[in-house]
Protein backbone atom coordinates (compact mmCIF):
# COMPACT_ATOMS: atom_id res chain seq x y z
CA UNK A 1 0.00 0.00 0.00
CA UNK A 2 2.49 2.96 1.21
CA UNK A 3 6.31 2.72 -0.26
CA UNK A 4 7.94 3.34 3.36
CA UNK A 5 11.60 3.73 1.20
CA UNK A 6 10.06 6.97 0.60
CA UNK A 7 8.08 8.55 3.07
CA UNK A 8 8.30 12.53 2.73
CA UNK A 9 7.79 14.72 6.00
CA UNK A 10 5.39 17.85 5.59
CA UNK A 11 7.35 19.39 8.27
CA UNK A 12 10.28 22.53 8.15
CA UNK A 13 11.38 21.66 11.71
CA UNK A 14 14.62 19.50 11.91
CA UNK A 15 13.63 18.94 15.67
CA UNK A 16 10.59 16.79 15.07
CA UNK A 17 12.48 15.43 11.78
CA UNK A 18 15.21 14.48 14.43
CA UNK A 19 12.42 12.73 16.71
CA UNK A 20 10.44 11.08 14.25
CA UNK A 21 12.77 9.65 12.39
CA UNK A 22 14.82 8.06 15.62
CA UNK A 23 11.35 6.32 16.50
CA UNK A 24 10.74 5.10 12.78
CA UNK A 25 13.86 3.45 12.72
CA UNK A 26 15.99 2.52 10.07
CA UNK A 27 13.52 0.27 7.68
CA UNK A 28 11.67 3.65 7.11
CA UNK A 29 13.82 6.76 5.72
CA UNK A 30 12.05 10.19 6.14
CA UNK A 31 12.53 12.86 3.63
CA UNK A 32 11.94 16.34 4.67
CA UNK A 33 10.03 18.56 2.59
CA UNK A 34 12.75 20.72 2.54
CA UNK A 35 14.27 19.07 0.07
CA UNK A 36 11.45 20.16 -2.60
CA UNK A 37 9.91 23.48 -1.59
CA UNK A 38 11.59 25.62 0.97
CA UNK A 39 7.77 27.69 1.20
CA UNK A 40 5.97 26.22 4.01
CA UNK A 41 1.67 26.48 3.84
CA UNK A 42 -0.46 28.66 5.57
CA UNK A 43 -1.53 26.61 8.79
CA UNK A 44 -5.35 27.65 8.18
CA UNK A 45 -6.49 24.98 10.09
CA UNK A 46 -8.79 25.49 13.31
CA UNK A 47 -7.48 22.05 14.89
CA UNK A 48 -4.62 20.52 14.86
CA UNK A 49 -6.14 17.84 12.63
CA UNK A 50 -7.20 20.20 10.12
CA UNK A 51 -3.74 21.80 9.83
CA UNK A 52 -2.28 18.25 10.15
CA UNK A 53 -4.11 17.29 7.22
CA UNK A 54 -4.04 20.33 5.10
CA UNK A 55 0.44 19.76 5.72
CA UNK A 56 -0.05 16.26 4.74
CA UNK A 57 -1.77 16.98 1.47
CA UNK A 58 0.48 19.89 0.80
CA UNK A 59 3.98 17.58 0.85
CA UNK A 60 2.07 14.74 -1.33
CA UNK A 61 1.19 17.58 -3.95
CA UNK A 62 4.69 18.79 -4.19
CA UNK A 63 6.65 15.80 -3.74
CA UNK A 64 4.25 13.03 -5.50
CA UNK A 65 5.11 10.82 -2.38
CA UNK A 66 3.29 9.57 0.22
CA UNK A 67 3.20 11.90 3.13
CA UNK A 68 3.70 12.46 7.10
CA UNK A 69 2.64 15.35 8.91
CA UNK A 70 2.97 16.28 12.01
CA UNK A 71 0.99 19.08 13.63
CA UNK A 72 1.46 19.58 17.29
CA UNK A 73 1.68 22.24 19.98
CA UNK A 74 1.40 23.26 23.82
CA UNK A 75 -2.20 23.63 25.34
CA UNK A 76 -2.05 25.25 28.65
CA UNK A 77 -4.91 24.91 31.01
CA UNK A 78 -4.88 28.31 32.67
CA UNK A 79 -4.58 29.93 29.28
CA UNK A 80 -8.12 27.81 27.63
CA UNK A 81 -5.58 25.72 25.94
CA UNK A 82 -3.54 28.89 24.26
CA UNK A 83 -1.00 28.89 22.68
CA UNK A 84 -2.70 25.79 21.11
CA UNK A 85 -2.79 25.36 17.20
CA UNK A 86 -0.98 28.62 17.55
CA UNK A 87 2.25 27.78 19.56
CA UNK A 88 4.71 28.38 16.97
CA UNK A 89 3.41 31.93 16.08
CA UNK A 90 2.74 32.14 19.52
CA UNK A 91 5.13 35.53 19.50
CA UNK A 92 4.04 36.29 16.26
CA UNK A 93 6.93 34.49 13.87
CA UNK A 94 9.80 35.85 16.27
CA UNK A 95 10.92 31.80 17.28
CA UNK A 96 11.31 29.47 19.93
CA UNK A 97 13.07 31.76 22.36
CA UNK A 98 10.40 34.77 21.89
CA UNK A 99 7.67 32.41 22.49
CA UNK A 100 9.19 30.85 25.30
CA UNK A 101 9.76 34.79 27.15
CA UNK A 102 5.89 35.41 26.51
CA UNK A 103 4.71 31.89 28.07
CA UNK A 104 6.81 33.04 31.26
CA UNK A 105 5.62 36.65 31.29
CA UNK A 106 2.07 35.74 31.04
CA UNK A 107 2.16 33.44 33.55
CA UNK A 108 4.53 34.95 35.92
CA UNK A 109 1.87 35.59 37.98
CA UNK A 110 0.26 31.90 38.20
CA UNK A 111 1.00 29.93 41.38
CA UNK A 112 2.56 26.32 40.46
CA UNK A 113 -0.82 24.22 40.95
CA UNK A 114 -2.38 26.60 37.51
CA UNK A 115 -0.06 25.86 36.19
CA UNK A 116 -1.07 22.75 34.26
CA UNK A 117 -0.38 21.72 30.62
CA UNK A 118 0.10 19.24 27.83
CA UNK A 119 2.03 18.87 24.41
CA UNK A 120 -0.43 17.78 21.63
CA UNK A 121 1.05 15.67 18.37
CA UNK A 122 -1.29 14.51 15.89
CA UNK A 123 0.12 13.16 12.93
CA UNK A 124 -1.83 12.65 9.63
CA UNK A 125 -0.68 10.08 6.73
CA UNK A 126 -1.40 10.57 3.29
CA UNK A 127 -1.06 8.03 0.48
CA UNK A 128 -1.32 10.68 -2.20
CA UNK A 129 -2.48 14.29 -2.36
CA UNK A 130 -6.08 13.69 -2.51
CA UNK A 131 -6.15 10.91 -0.96
CA UNK A 132 -9.98 10.50 0.77
CA UNK A 133 -8.87 8.62 4.27
CA UNK A 134 -5.69 9.98 6.03
CA UNK A 135 -4.97 8.21 8.80
CA UNK A 136 -4.80 9.93 12.21
CA UNK A 137 -3.12 9.49 15.30
CA UNK A 138 -2.93 12.39 18.56
CA UNK A 139 -0.95 12.19 21.65
CA UNK A 140 -1.05 14.08 24.80
CA UNK A 141 1.70 14.55 27.32
CA UNK A 142 0.88 16.20 30.42
CA UNK A 143 3.10 18.19 32.63
CA UNK A 144 3.37 21.67 33.92
CA UNK A 145 4.71 24.84 32.92
CA UNK A 146 8.23 25.94 35.33
CA UNK A 147 8.97 29.24 36.10
CA UNK A 148 12.30 29.74 34.58
CA UNK A 149 13.46 27.59 31.41
CA UNK A 150 15.62 24.63 32.26
CA UNK A 151 17.63 21.94 29.98
CA UNK A 152 19.82 21.94 26.38
CA UNK A 153 18.29 19.25 24.62
CA UNK A 154 14.76 19.55 22.27
CA UNK A 155 13.36 22.50 20.80
CA UNK A 156 10.48 24.47 21.13
CA UNK A 157 8.78 24.98 24.53
CA UNK A 158 11.11 21.80 25.87
CA UNK A 159 12.88 23.60 28.50
CA UNK A 160 9.71 25.45 30.00
CA UNK A 161 7.94 22.06 29.92
CA UNK A 162 8.01 19.64 33.79
CA UNK A 163 7.95 16.48 33.00
CA UNK A 164 6.13 15.15 36.59
CA UNK A 165 7.28 11.59 35.68
CA UNK A 166 10.64 12.28 35.48
CA UNK A 167 10.83 14.91 37.78
CA UNK A 168 12.92 17.58 35.31
CA UNK A 169 12.24 19.54 32.20
CA UNK A 170 11.14 17.74 28.73
CA UNK A 171 15.33 19.65 27.72
CA UNK A 172 16.33 18.02 30.52
CA UNK A 173 15.53 14.56 29.21
CA UNK A 174 18.22 12.94 26.93
CA UNK A 175 16.40 12.36 23.24
CA UNK A 176 16.08 8.48 23.85
CA UNK A 177 13.91 9.23 27.06
CA UNK A 178 12.01 12.48 25.19
CA UNK A 179 11.14 10.17 22.49
CA UNK A 180 9.98 6.79 24.89
CA UNK A 181 7.49 9.06 26.56
CA UNK A 182 6.21 12.45 24.58
CA UNK A 183 3.39 13.59 22.66
CA UNK A 184 4.98 12.66 19.52
CA UNK A 185 6.10 8.85 20.44
CA UNK A 186 2.43 8.37 21.80
CA UNK A 187 1.05 9.39 18.16
CA UNK A 188 3.74 7.76 16.58
CA UNK A 189 2.87 4.24 18.54
CA UNK A 190 -0.40 4.52 17.49
CA UNK A 191 0.69 4.97 13.82
CA UNK A 192 3.03 2.12 13.40
CA UNK A 193 -0.26 -0.20 15.39
CA UNK A 194 -2.20 1.42 12.51
CA UNK A 195 0.27 0.34 9.91
CA UNK A 196 0.52 -2.93 11.29
CA UNK A 197 4.33 -2.40 12.27
CA UNK A 198 4.26 -3.74 15.49
O1 LIG B 1 8.20 18.07 21.40
C1 LIG B 1 8.10 19.30 21.50
N1 LIG B 1 8.89 20.01 22.33
C2 LIG B 1 8.83 21.34 22.42
N2 LIG B 1 8.00 22.11 21.68
C3 LIG B 1 7.19 21.43 20.84
C4 LIG B 1 7.19 20.05 20.71
N3 LIG B 1 6.27 19.68 19.80
C5 LIG B 1 5.71 20.81 19.38
N4 LIG B 1 6.28 21.87 19.99
C6 LIG B 1 6.00 23.29 19.75
C7 LIG B 1 7.01 23.87 18.78
C8 LIG B 1 6.17 24.84 17.99
O2 LIG B 1 6.07 26.06 18.71
C9 LIG B 1 4.80 24.18 17.96
C10 LIG B 1 4.62 23.28 16.76
O3 LIG B 1 4.09 24.01 15.68
P1 LIG B 1 3.87 23.29 14.27
O4 LIG B 1 3.22 24.22 13.36
O5 LIG B 1 3.28 21.95 14.50
O6 LIG B 1 5.38 22.99 13.81
P2 LIG B 1 6.44 23.91 13.10
O7 LIG B 1 5.80 25.17 12.59
O8 LIG B 1 7.59 24.08 14.03
O9 LIG B 1 6.92 23.03 11.89
P3 LIG B 1 6.00 22.45 10.69
O10 LIG B 1 4.65 23.11 10.78
O11 LIG B 1 6.72 22.75 9.44
O12 LIG B 1 5.91 20.97 10.94
O13 LIG B 1 4.73 23.40 19.14
MG1 LIG C 1 4.02 25.02 11.57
Amino acid sequence: MINFTQLVLASHNAGKLKELQAMLGESVQLRSIGEFSSVEPEETGLSFVENAILKARNAARISGLPALADDSGLAVDFLGGAPGIYSARYADGKGDAANNAKLLDVLKDVPQADRGAQFVCVLALVRHADDPLPILCEGLWHGRILTQASGEHGFGYDPLFWVPERDCSSAELSPGDKNQISHRARAMDLLRQRLGLK
